[in-house]
């Protein structure tokens, strides 16, 4: 925190009527030492205060749940110390080391926190990506010969390439037309934003815009498919989903200890 998708989900807890523990994780050269979330007092903690203050977090109650939405450098280095506190986590954060997060809290892994991973936290846009991947899964190959393109804008500070696109590319690649990561088409500039993508000048601060088309080899048939999406409030309501859904799994005591999105949304726990 202060970032836009921490504190939105913050809020959202809040609107919910859950508890917001008042501790939010910041970057090394954020000054303020706590911000107001929705009335609440939120403490704000450094990198190298992180480890003392999540071993507090557990010890005052185990079953606090951690939401990561931080920046590609920073995620993986977070999660190994959520789970060595034994902190159950829910990362939205795009662009790091999933194969390494998921190995923090794998069987045989000391740590006995649960984890939910996932690029994309919002109801629809989940519905589309497990639709994507059953497709490619029935039918594998029916878009052979097929050339895919993706194009993703995001505002400007986004670093990564958009998780989304590449979890769907995946799914395209099954059904037949793969793409490259490098070949996603990643606007960031303003101007084109708005001017070549359509996205509104009140969200050049905070949009994603996806659109991926799929022309038949001899360019007779033609395929587009968007999800366009201002703001941030889709992902944080489907982010507080992830905390219900994941503190039941650890209550339950589940044997699956690493869920992603479409598995909340196949338990019918999106609202
Ligand atoms: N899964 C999903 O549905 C969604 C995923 N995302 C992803 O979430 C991530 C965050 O997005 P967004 O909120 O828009 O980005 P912001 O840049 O607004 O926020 C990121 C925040 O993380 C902070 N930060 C950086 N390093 C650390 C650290 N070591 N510990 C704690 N905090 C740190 C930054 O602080 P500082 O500025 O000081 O560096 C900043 O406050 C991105 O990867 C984005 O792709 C976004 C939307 C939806
Ligand atoms: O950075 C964002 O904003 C978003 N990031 C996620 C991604 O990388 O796919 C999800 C959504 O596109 C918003």
């Amino acid at each position: 925190m202060p970032g836009k998708m921490a504190t939105a989900v913050a809020e959202a807890v809040v609107a919910r009527g859950l508890t917001l523990v008042p501790v939010g994780l910041t970057g090394a050269t954020v000054e303020d030492e706590s911000i107001d979330v929705s009335g609440v007092a939120v403490r704000l903690v450094r990198p190298d205060e992180r480890e003392a203050t999540l071993s507090a977090i557990a010890a005052d109650d185990p079953a606090t749940m951690v939401v990561d939405y931080t920046h590609p450098s920073a995620v993986n280095a977070n999660v190994a110390a959520y789970a060595a506190a034994n902190l159950s986590f829910v990362v939205g954060t795009t662009g790091g080391d999933e194969a390494a997060m998921r190995a923090t809290v794998a069987d045989g892994a000391a740590s006995t926190a649960y984890a939910l991973i996932a690029p994309n936290m919002g109801k629809q846009i989940v519905a589309l990506q497990a639709a994507l991947e059953a497709a490619a899964a029935t039918f594998p190959g029916a878009f052979a010969g097929y050339t895919l393109s993706v194009t993703e804008s995001h505002q400007s500070h986004k670093a990564d390439t958009s998780g989304t696109a590449k979890a769907n590319v995946a799914a395209f690649s099954a059904l037949g037309a793969p793409l490259p990561v490098d070949a996603i088409v990643k606007v960031r500039v303003p101007a084109d934003q708005v001017g070549e993508m359509g996205v509104p000048e009140a969200a050049l601060s905070g949009h994603a815009f996806h659109t991926y088309r799929l022309v038949s080899g001899d360019g007779s048939v033609r395929f587009e498919l968007q999800h366009n999406v201002c703001g941030r409030s889709v992902y944080a309501e489907g982010t507080v989903d992830a905390c219900v859904f994941l503190a039941q799994r650890r209550a339950g005591g589940d044997a699956v200890r690493v869920y992603n999105m479409i598995d909340v949304l196949r338990a019918g726990e999106m609202s």
